[in-house]
């Protein structure tokens, strides 16, 4: 019975076109192809299993009655007496009965040998779609890395609070508004000051009626390239009180931030991909720091344990850094939580819950394709402290001095680093301070960064709202389409930039708040 050796091994994995780990039509086509064929095999594997069973069946009673035939029929020499001519024991209709087994048992081995045939042609065009949907995963891949590099290697979004309640009994006027065309964004002039009004172009702006998951969809096709095997960094910039946090990481539900739906959606694309077919396994671990007083602090083992940078050819070893490995999204979630919670905050006079430091906060997938690929990308996700002017903070302790000056030292570390990206300087000044350290892997080079600069609309914060706008478009003209962008500059003598102040005029009567 060799011929049913190896078919209850056969693979039994199925594919449906949901579990398609990509949008790519042909890819999905090519797993629906499988997915019928897999079936197809399926159903003929069934069949041989009860095929053999009945086969099996047949060759017992066969044994049996040959067995009856050598203890009662005149073949036996060892009996002398012959068996009495009942129908069971019968010799004559015991060979009749043997007969038809024969032949039925040779039908059945017959259509075991066609069957075990179309399985073998089954298994091998199952192969062969394989083949070519992990060509289509890869190619896929390939194609997404393209249109997220389109898009720009730095893009840059800005996020506009809305006024707060204490704002808005204060009387403050709106200043910043979106133009009509996507991305423009408008600052109106400030007459009393002489200040011309300002016009910027951004790969996206957002005004305060846009919520927590609007402004995530421009970063999911960003954990999409990390499970591919990308570096990718979403850092959020900001005077202090502009909304860095809620746009990074946010309250429960509705209003979570970029940190948990990505981590939503991370495992989401995972789960998918290993069910799809292309992914055998993988594995996520995750670290958290904070920067404070250039001193970098590891929020995962708890507070006050320090973590130390060793500096090799060209990359950068955490000593001390704790890596968690995580299996799930509420163990994800919780990790982060638990960090968050470490974070140094302390009341300012623009937030009642600012954050005084840094927030690096690293995943890192692995993954094993079945055809052995091993991919590893990241996701780095810094929330910044806020940046603030020494000058608007009135009378505070020495040590909120010492912390504001360090936030502005790490600040302007990162504004050089930008400036040598753009430059495409043969040097860029990566390891000049610890912040830009832990983002030498993140920031230019294959990586991909989406930087939020949050900004309070408010007439009082103008300076503070311009200088955040200069930097993030400077940002905006390191790789992709930041290159072709032009700014309007403030013109400071007094003289109104007319066509800023146009753009600035035509959002004001149209654009929503
Ligand atoms: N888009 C928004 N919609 C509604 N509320 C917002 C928005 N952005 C910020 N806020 C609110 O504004 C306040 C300040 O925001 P947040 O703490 O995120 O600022 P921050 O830039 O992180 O400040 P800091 O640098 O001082 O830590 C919070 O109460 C937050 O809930």
């Amino acid at each position: 019975m060799e011929q049913f050796e190896g078919l209850a091994t056969a693979p039994q994995r199925v594919l449906t076109r949901d579990e398609s780990v990509d949008v790519d039509e042909d890819t999905a086509y090519c797993s629906l192809c499988e997915h019928v064929a897999q079936r197809e095999q399926e159903e003929n594997q069934e069949t041989l299993v009860n095929l053999k069973s009945d086969f099996e069946s047949y060759v017992s009673r066969q044994q049996a009655l040959i067995a009856s035939l050598i203890e009662w029929g005149p073949v036996s020499p060892s009996y002398g007496e012959p068996p009495p001519p009942s129908s069971s024991n019968n010799p004559g209709h015991l060979e009749g009965e043997n007969q038809t087994l024969n032949e039925a048992a040779l039908a059945l081995h017959e259509q075991v040998q066609e069957l075990s045939l179309e399985n073998h042609q089954l298994r091998a065009t199952i192969e062969a779609l394989q083949k070519s949907f992990h060509g289509e995963v890869q190619r896929r891949k390939r194609l997404h890395n393209k249109l997220q590099d389109l898009k720009g290697k730095i893009r840059v979004f800005v996020r506009i609070r809305p006024l707060s309640p204490r704002e808005e009994a204060g009387g403050c006027r709106h200043v910043l508004l979106k133009d009509g065309r996507e991305g423009s964004l408008a600052m109106l002039p400030d007459e009393k000051r002489r200040l011309g009004a300002k016009a910027w172009d951004f790969d996206g702006v957002f005004g305060g009626a846009e919520g927590q998951a609007e402004v995530f969809l421009e970063v999911s096709g960003l954990v999409v390239s990390a499970v591919d095997g990308h570096n990718v960094c979403l850092f959020a910039y900001g005077q202090t009180g502009s909304g860095k946090t809620h746009t990074m990481f946010g309250d429960e539900g509705s209003e979570a931030g970029i940190s948990p739906r990505a981590a939503g959606e991370l495992f989401k694309v995972l789960e998918k991909s290993k069910e799809g077919g292309s992914m055998a396994s993988w594995n996520l671990s995750v670290t958290m720091l904070e920067l404070y007083n250039d001193h970098i602090y590891d929020l995962i083992k708890g507070k006050g344990e320090k973590v130390s940078l060793k500096f090799g050819g060209k990359s950068v070893e955490m000593i001390g850094a704790e890596s968690e490995e995580v299996f799930s999204e509420a163990a994800l979630l919780a990790v982060l939580r638990r960090g968050s919670e470490r974070r140094r905050t302390s009341s300012t006079a623009m937030n009642a819950d600012s954050s005084r430091s840094h927030m690096v906060l690293q995943i890192t997938i692995s993954s094993l394709s079945v055809t052995g690929r091993e991919t590893t990308g990241k996701v780095t996700i810094v929330d910044l402290a806020g940046s603030e002017r020494l000058s608007k903070m009135g009378k505070v302790a020495d040590e909120q001095l010492r912390e504001t000056r360090s936030i502005n030292k790490s600040l302007s570390s990162l504004g050089d680093v930008i400036a040598a990206l753009k430059k495409k300087s043969a040097h860029i000044p990566y390891r000049n301070h610890p912040l830009t350290a832990l983002l030498s892997d993140s920031l230019g080079g294959s990586s991909k960064t989406l930087l939020f600069v949050c900004c309070s609309p408010a007439d009082y914060n103008r300076s503070e709202s311009v200088g955040s706008l200069d930097f993030a478009f400077r940002c905006r003209g390191v790789g992709g389409r930041g290159d072709i962008s032009s700014t309007k500059k403030e013109n400071v003598s007094g003289r109104e930039n007319a066509a800023a102040s146009k753009a600035a005029s035509k959002a004001d009567s149209k654009a929503p708040r």
